[in-house]
């Protein structure tokens, strides 16, 4: 993992952030998610953090455009990009600056919300990720087993990444490990984006993989362990007694009755995911779900 910008020069012949920021003739609202990344050389960084681990570029998806600064790296390393902005006003900007790449068929930009439109059938996503929508959008990628890197809240990264029994494991990193290898390889300080935000960002790499254990229905297991996590400082007992009707179980006494006894006297932040799919399987046996 490196500690944030540093090191090496920008790549040459790219688009500046900033000229773009000024052609665009816009700020960045803080309410609509618009944090522009203006350090060119965590902007070089993004799509090498594909390539190292030879990532087919042959249709890099790109959620929340912006002025474009990301958008010209991609199109210096993949085939054909698609770009997905919710705000009209950057949208016919990037339609305009972008003019050739798209009438070569190299880019394609959709206007609307990353949560509602049809996603393309990309082979990668390199991404700034407006943070505002950073679950949803990051289970909707997740689901399609493609590798990803994508920028989140720091805290929000490395829980995602957490390994078990430390402070940031939970939910989210049960969830998306169940997808992914993930892993934090760069901190970005709120400097690189024009306007700052809030809070420190972190760049997330996830690589498609299928988990090393198996459960009885994929979804089952995400709403378990949703359920299970949402009272994470009680005992794996009380929390499998008490959310039962998250989970949809009918019969939870069952299942804590049938389950080992010292899992069921742990805490849900020191149980792992090879536990949590063995407790599912028991749970979708004994357990009654509807
Ligand atoms: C953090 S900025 C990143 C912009 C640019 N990629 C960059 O790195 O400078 C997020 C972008 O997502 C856009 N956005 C916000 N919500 C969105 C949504 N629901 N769907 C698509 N784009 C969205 C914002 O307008 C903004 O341009």
């Amino acid at each position: 993992m490196t500690g944030g910008p540093a090191d090496d020069a920008p790549t040459p012949g790219s688009r500046a952030p900033d000229a773009l920021l000024s052609r665009a003739g816009v700020r960045g609202d803080p309410n609509r998610d618009q944090h522009f990344l203006v350090d060119d050389r965590v902007l070089d960084r993004l799509p090498d953090y594909a390539t190292e681990i030879d990532a087919d570029t042959s249709h890099v998806l790109e959620i929340g455009g912006g002025t474009g600064a990301l958008t010209d790296r991609l199109l210096a390393v993949a085939d054909r990009v698609t770009v997905i902005e919710r705000d009209p006003d950057l949208t016919a900007f990037l339609r305009e600056e972008f003019a050739t790449e798209i009438d070569a068929d190299r880019l394609t930009v959709i206007g609307g919300d990353a949560l509602e439109v049809d996603l393309p059938d990309f082979s990668l996503s390199v991404s700034n990720l407006p943070y505002g929508i950073s679950s949803e959008i990051a289970f909707r990628l997740l689901s399609r087993d493609r590798p990803l890197i994508l920028m989140f809240q720091r805290e929000f990264a490395e829980r995602m990444a957490a390994a078990p029994a430390t402070d940031e494991y939970g939910r989210l990193s049960v969830t998306a490990g169940h997808y992914a290898d993930v892993e934090v390889v760069e901190t970005v300080p709120k400097e690189a984006f024009s306007p700052p935000p809030a809070v420190e960002s972190a760049v997330v790499r996830a690589r498609p993989r299928s988990p090393d254990y198996e459960v009885p229905d994929d979804d089952f297991f995400l709403d378990f362990v949703t359920a299970v996590f949402t009272q994470r400082r009680k005992t794996m007992r009380n929390a499998v007694r008490n959310t039962a009707h998250i989970s949809g179980l009918d019969e939870p006494d069952a299942v804590v009755e049938a389950a080992d006894e010292d899992l069921m006297g742990r805490r849900a932040g020191k149980v792992t995911p090879a536990e949590f799919a063995e407790l599912a399987r028991l749970a979708w046996e004994v357990g009654e779900p509807r």
